[in-house]
């Protein structure tokens, strides 16, 4: 059994598809905040973007399970298990699901300008804290954002998350690191067929058994948490 709450980051995307920048900020927020795992959560679709150019979820899922490679992060498409779309209902699920562990919702600054459309934002940011990961080009959107002018009192330092005791929600950390210029879009543009490539004929082996492992994974992780 685990003694002190685990701290689990959740980032959340569309990975259509999931590239180094991804990776990058993942890790240089764990190590900020002093995160113990992030859970990637492979949306089944983003409420705000269209499906149209959205690759298959295999493929998204594929393309973020190669990436987290070796590393404390955990991609998953458990969204689609819990037939959840819009955050604040993913959210929900999941705090009841697993109550023992301390989650923070990871994003980058480009989200953040645009949280004041996202369903019920502020009751996500009552749940559990939010880390904002600058990003080249939306920054100064993300400072003058609705959601911003809201959260800017919930200000707190990084240390505050790291020292478990004080995990409150709401709370918003602002995280700067290198800039990352990596996208998806970008990848897109020059790689059209990303998706076909990586998927080839449909869903190998290694993905069908990736699949399996992914469901018990958190079919465990859940036991845990209810002992
Ligand atoms: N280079 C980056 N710097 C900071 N945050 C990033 C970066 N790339 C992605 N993110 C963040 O990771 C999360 C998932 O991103 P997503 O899957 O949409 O990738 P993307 O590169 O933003 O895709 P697209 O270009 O299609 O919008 C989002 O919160 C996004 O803000
Ligand atoms: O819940 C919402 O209203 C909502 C609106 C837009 C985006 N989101 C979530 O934000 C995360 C980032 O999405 P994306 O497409 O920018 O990678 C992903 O988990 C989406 O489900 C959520």
């Amino acid at each position: 059994m685990r003694s002190r709450p685990q701290l689990t980051g959740l980032l959340g995307g569309s990975f259509n598809p999931a590239h180094g920048g991804h990776r990058r900020i993942t890790l240089f927020a764990m190590d900020a905040l002093g995160l113990d795992e992030t859970w990637w959560l492979v949306s089944p679709g983003n409420p705000l973007k269209p499906q149209a150019g959205m690759a298959p979820l295999a493929a998204r899922l594929k393309s973020a399970r190669n990436q987290a490679r070796r590393a404390p992060i955990v991609p998953t498409a458990i969204e689609q298990r819990l037939g959840t779309r819009y955050t604040v209902d993913t959210l929900a699920k999941l705090t009841r699901r697993y109550p023992k562990r301390r989650f923070i919702w990871l994003m980058g600054s480009d989200n953040l300008a645009q949280l004041h459309r996202w369903k019920d934002w502020r009751r996500i940011a009552r749940t559990m804290p939010i880390a904002v990961i600058a990003r080249p080009g939306y920054d100064a959107d993300a400072m003058t954002s609705p959601a911003m002018a809201w959260l800017r009192r919930y200000r707190v330092p990084a240390a505050s998350i790291r020292k478990r005791g004080q995990w409150s929600a709401p709370a918003l950390v602002l995280l700067r690191f290198d800039p990352d210029y990596r996208s998806a879009t970008a990848i897109r543009r020059a790689h059209a067929g990303w998706a076909d490539a990586l998927l080839g004929k449909g869903l190998d082996s290694q993905e069908r058994g990736a699949k399996v492992r992914d469901r018990l994974t958190f079919r465990k992780l859940r036991q845990e948490d209810k002992a």
